[in-house]
């Protein structure tokens, strides 16, 4: 018998003005435990065995052929040549990331599942290919990539060749197909493969008096929903907003100790955020009326990822800032929940 963990942290992506840029790892966790029992006649061979513990366990398809990390693994298994599951695979899932809040439940996933597949093929995938893998799921790097490697990150995607461009250009249903069970023997056997070095990424400082608080409304809100809602264009007023701040961010978050008056106009952002309100009641009175100056400790605050979760990164008074957007979302009629998390570190396989 041959078992192992997976554990890959949540993430909140964007942190205002780094849209599809900068993600940051949260201590909020997926855990995989898995086994693999090869058959014999006391356990004759068996389809995969998936179980769900956690958040989204009441809702997530239990069919390994429909579960986003099982789909994952499979893809990269076949791009390598290995077209099914081994047999009396066994795989329990706990999850910590509360599914469609803005803090990467589906990066979290699909990283899990490049992770499960590299090992279940015992394919040794250097980090930058892993990414590659995640990037043909899931399009934007923030997300994955913080999952992956943890910490504060920034990353682009390379300007790929004509050829890779269509390699990587393939809509997702031809990377992950939902092998129905009366498919052809060769239904997705010869999925596309990623082109090489798609993602690259650098890892920012972070101080360590500063901490996470995620507020979370209870309602879900797909990113591709989220995504619907923004512009094609922008103005070069609006781009050079962000980018103005995006570049004064990523080192003022490192600074000791850091400065609120900065870092509060720096997680300002012209955007996303604007564009999703419509779809988060509450946001813009959340983000104007909790400042530095009413709220002692803040740092700054802004949507979460594609929301509706906010996050505000603070050195202390977590449970002010947290208590005065609850209420300011009740007006609204959202009800929230709220946690301080520590960054954390990136995704650890272990072998047991
Ligand atoms: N652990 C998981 N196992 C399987 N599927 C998952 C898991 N976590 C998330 N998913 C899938 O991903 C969907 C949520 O993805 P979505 O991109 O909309 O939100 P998110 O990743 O939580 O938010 P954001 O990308 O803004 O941080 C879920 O509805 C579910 O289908
Ligand atoms: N950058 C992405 C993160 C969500 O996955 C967005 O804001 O849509």
């Amino acid at each position: 018998m041959r078992s192992f963990t997976i554990r890959v942290p949540a993430t909140s992506a964007n942190i205002g003005p780094g849209f599809d840029v900068v993600g940051l790892s949260l201590s909020l966790h997926l855990t995989l435990t898995v086994t693999v029992t090869p058959p014999d006649n006391a356990s004759p061979a068996r389809p995969p065995k998936i179980t769900y513990s956690g958040e989204g366990a009441d809702e997530v398809p239990l069919d390994a052929y429909k579960n986003l990390t099982t789909r994952v693994a499979l893809y990269v298994l076949r791009c390598h040549g290995i077209t099914t599951f081994p047999a009396n695979l066994t795989i329990h899932c706990d999850n910590e990331i509360p599914f469609g809040r803005g803090l990467g439940s589906s990066g979290a996933a699909v990283i899990a599942g490049v992770l499960l597949g590299n090992e279940l093929g015992d394919l040794n995938l250097p980090i930058e290919r892993l990414l590659d893998f995640a990037l043909m799921v899931e399009r934007h790097p923030d997300n994955v990539t913080a999952a992956l490697v943890g910490g504060f990150v920034g990353s682009y995607l390379r300007e790929l060749d004509q050829a890779a461009t269509e390699a990587a250009s393939v809509p997702l249903s031809e990377v992950l197909p939902e092998y129905p069970p009366d498919a052809g023997e060769d239904w997705g056997l010869n999925p596309p493969q990623p082109p090489l070095g798609i993602g690259h990424f650098v890892r920012f400082g972070w101080s360590d008096s500063i901490k996470a608080l995620a507020i979370i409304p209870r309602f879900e809100l797909s990113t591709a929903k989220a995504r619907g809602v923004l512009p094609q264009e922008y103005s070069r007023k609006d781009l050079v907003f962000n980018l103005q701040r995006l570049a004064v961010l990523t080192t003022a978050l490192a600074q000791n100790p850091p400065d609120p008056e900065l870092i509060y106009e720096a997680m300002k952002d012209r955007v996303h955020q604007p564009y999703r309100k419509t779809l988060i009641p509450g946001l813009p009175e959340v983000t104007s009326n909790i400042t530095p100056s009413t709220h002692p400790g803040l740092l700054g605050i802004c949507l979460s990822g594609a929301g509706p979760t906010i996050l505000a990164l603070a050195t202390g008074g977590f449970e002010a800032i947290a208590e005065d957007a609850r209420a300011i979302f009740k007006t609204h009629g959202i009800e929230v929940d709220w946690k301080v998390l520590e960054i954390a570190g990136g995704s650890v396989v272990h072998k047991s």
